[in-house]
């Protein structure tokens, strides 16, 4: 009888949850209405919206169609939407570079739809999935994702049975998982054309070379025409009711599947931007920006926000601070400056800040690294300023690992760059490099896949079942030896059994949101009985980093003071774990905590929130001991479960491991390279029997960051098992 109480009370609770949320959609039902009405004025204006019956025909006529056009001329919120009404039984996915993007693009276009957005409603037919992320309902029809999260699921369902569209955006970015997409999905188109649920491909950009796209997947059958912004039909935008329904004869199953491809273009961008140049070449780069950023913001009237490009959090944090400390003397004769961050490592939330309006009287200065440069819109930016430069991963042969170098960006980043001005009226993008050197970049990025380590990449097509990866249909083959190399790794990592297929650890590994040597990290801890602990640790590497930076000596020293309760002897992970541990436990105030300890409170719920995700990840996957998951919360390991905590990264990262020379230097076991320890590292300056890393930056000279002590015959034990 307690039972059956207590579970009609669950009901009764849960019934009234359904209603209130009922009640909640119905209620927010007007506004979404009214919004998704005044948005309709704004798609009406741009280029892509009189194309709408020319990319619905060109999506019937063939399996693939590439799509160019100007940045922001609607392709990534309009194409979803035009398409939407033909696939009446299947999703449509929509894939994006970066998740900033994602999540953007996902909420307007629900806006424009008038629905809610993700999981906030079950009738949302908006969503989106992001890594640590996923926010969709049974209702969703568009899903917007990183080419990372579709990969994931191409894992889970090699056929992507519940799409029948998928949307690539971005692909002159050419990033390892975007050249990955296209292989895959070139082979299942194969596949799917010969079903009952034929599955349609579209491939956007402004700026990617667009024959080489539509050679790769077939010959191309052009049929654009010129047509600008200005050419609207009247016949297709008439009314909001032929908006609405999409009922034209042509729609439903009327495909006519074969291997050709289809090529638009749509002309003309919606406002003008007008691009200026450095006369000479400028040493230092910050200092002009910031002298940039003051001249714009004093002499052009408001409202008007501005986005800086830059390379990377350091630089980013650097001129956050002199900025903010210069704003602060600004005469009450100028608005106030509102300066955001942007960059990977940030959380989401953080990140999602830019897309807030600015208060009144306040100018919004953003800072970011590429990740802002493509696709997203940032309501209120009317100024690009850019740096010209960018931080690129590159394969360093000699140590066998990848790096982040500082280079200069592309001519197609550029524009891109410049296209996230003159969106919501004309604007302006600084350019702070002379024209010459506009001249002298190159034209496009240099395809990922040429440059990076391709264990990751190698690792998802095993586990899709391409065992014979040297003859993948990639869109510009690696080179032969980089693949090679990626083999080894996986095998050295167990991810591959001998004779080259995936292993049951590979398997596991392939399906984590990591990469395979920190994937390859939690496996083990599994086994060594250290997951909770791990996952914590994995947590911190994920996200920016938890200590701030620290520049005077006195804030050295206040930190040194404030952090040594958290400082472990062996190093750098089981003093992050200390921290996650301490923070984790602080039941009072964690801002104050955090602010006492100069740990940022903001990578810290970051973490916590990897560690949940991950928690449910690693459990999904029986990864813990039994079915509850992870035990206690914040225990301090013991001294043998502090050596099993570092013995599961020795196991992931074996190859970033430095013993100690005698002349004080430590050398890679690879390469023989002379790597220092990082000044952030709790390590720095001290001498132990060897080294594992988890990252290597070349700055000034080579650093190996992220450090722990270890035990060379710690090799053997983790090599053995
Ligand atoms: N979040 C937003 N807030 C305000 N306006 C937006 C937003 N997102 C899109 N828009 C408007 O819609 C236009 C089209 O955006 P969309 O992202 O579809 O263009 P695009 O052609 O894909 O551009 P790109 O190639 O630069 O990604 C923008 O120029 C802007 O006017």
């Amino acid at each position: 009888m307690g039972l059956l109480q207590s579970e009609n009370t669950r009901m009764n609770g849960e019934m009234s949850t359904a209603t209130k949320r009922k009640r909640e959609d119905e209620a927010h039902r007007p506004d979404l209405n009214t919004k998704r009405k005044k948005l309709l004025e704004t798609r009406r204006q741009l280029p892509i919206w009189s194309r709408q019956k020319d990319i619905r025909a060109a999506v019937r006529e063939h399996d693939v169609l590439v799509l160019s056009g100007e940045t922001g001329s609607g392709k990534s919120t309009q194409v979803p939407q035009f398409l939407l009404d033909m696939f009446k039984n299947g999703k449509i996915a929509v894939t994006q570079p970066r998740r900033v993007a994602a999540i953007s693009l996902a909420r307007r276009v629900a806006d424009e739809m008038g629905t809610p957005c993700g999981s906030s409603s079950p009738a949302s037919k908006v969503g989106y999935s992001v890594r640590f992320d996923q926010s969709t309902s049974p209702s969703t029809r568009i899903k917007f994702l990183t080419e990372g999260m579709l990969l994931q699921e191409m894992l889970r369902d090699p056929q992507m049975s519940q799409y029948s569209c998928v949307i690539v955006d971005e692909v002159h970015e050419r990033s390892v998982n975007v050249d990955l997409l296209l292989g895959f999905l070139k082979q299942l188109l194969a596949e799917r054309r010969q079903s009952k649920n034929p599955l349609k491909l579209i491939v956007m950009s402004a700026t990617a070379d667009i024959e080489m796209i539509s050679n790769f997947f077939s010959k191309a059958h052009p049929i654009s025409r010129g047509h600008t912004s200005a050419d609207t039909d009247a016949d297709e935008v008439s009314s909001e009711a032929s908006w609405q329904g999409f009922s034209d004869d042509e729609a439903d199953g009327a495909v006519s599947p074969d291997n050709k491809v289809s090529i638009c273009h749509v002309e003309g961008r919606q406002y003008p931007v007008k691009t200026t140049y450095l006369a000479q070449p400028t040493e230092d780069v910050i200092d002009t920006a910031l002298q940039r950023i003051f001249k714009i913001h004093c002499g052009e009237p408001m409202p008007g926000d501005i986005l800086v490009f830059m390379t990377g959090q350091e630089t980013i944090q650097s001129l956050q601070k002199l900025l903010e400390e210069l704003a602060e003397n600004l005469t009450r004769d100028y608005p106030k400056l509102l300066v955001l961050p942007l960059f990977a490592a940030l959380s989401q939330p953080a990140q999602q800040r830019i897309f807030e309006p600015a208060p009144p009287n306040t100018r919004k200065v953003i800072l970011s690294t590429n990740i802002a440069e493509t696709s997203v819109t940032v309501p209120g930016v009317r100024f690009v300023v850019d740096t010209g430069k960018a931080k690129i991963k590159k394969f360093r042969n000699q140590i066998g690992l990848d790096s982040l170098l500082v280079k200069p960006i592309s001519q197609s980043s550029a524009d891109q760059r410049r296209g996230r001005a003159g969106r919501e009226t004309a604007g302006q993008c600084h350019r702070l490099y002379t024209e010459d050197g506009f001249q002298a970049f190159e034209k496009d990025n240099t395809p990922e896949i040429l440059r990076c380590d391709l264990s990751e990449a190698l690792l998802k097509m095993k586990a899709r079942g391409v065992d014979d990866v040297l003859n993948f249909p990639f869109l510009t083959p690696p080179p032969r030896e980089a693949m090679e190399k990626a083999l080894m790794q996986l095998l050295q990592l167990g991810a591959l059994e001998e004779d080259g297929k995936i292993s049951k650890i590979g398997q596991q590994v392939a399906r984590l949101p990591l990469t395979p040597s920190l994937g390859r990290v939690i496996v083990e801890a599994a086994t060594l009985e250290c997951l909770a602990e791990v996952i914590d640790i994995v947590a911190c590497l994920s996200v920016e980093s938890v200590f701030l930076n620290v520049d005077t000596e006195e804030a050295k020293e206040k930190a040194q003071e404030a952090r040594q309760r958290l400082f472990r002897r062996q190093g750098d992970h089981l003093t992050l774990l200390a921290a996650v541990q301490a923070y984790a436990s602080e039941s009072s105030d964690r801002r104050r905590w955090a602010d006492d300890h100069l740990i940022s409170h903001r990578a810290m719920k970051g973490a916590m929130d990897v560690r949940k995700q991950l928690r449910a990840q690693c459990k999904m996957a029986n990864l813990f001991p039994d079915d509850s998951g992870p035990e206690s919360d914040n225990e301090p390991p013991s001294e043998a479960k502090s050596d099993d905590i570092l013995k599961a990264f020795v196991r992931g990262f074996m190859n970033n491991v430095a013993r100690l020379c005698p002349d004080g230097s430590y050398k890679t076991f690879i390469g023989n390279q002379t790597v220092a320890i990082h000044p952030s590292s709790v390590l720095f300056g001290r001498k132990v029997e060897a080294i594992m890393y988890n990252e290597f930056v070349y700055t000034s000279k080579a650093y190996a960051r992220g450090v722990s002590a270890i035990q060379l015959r710690w090799l053997e034990e983790v090599l053995g098992s």
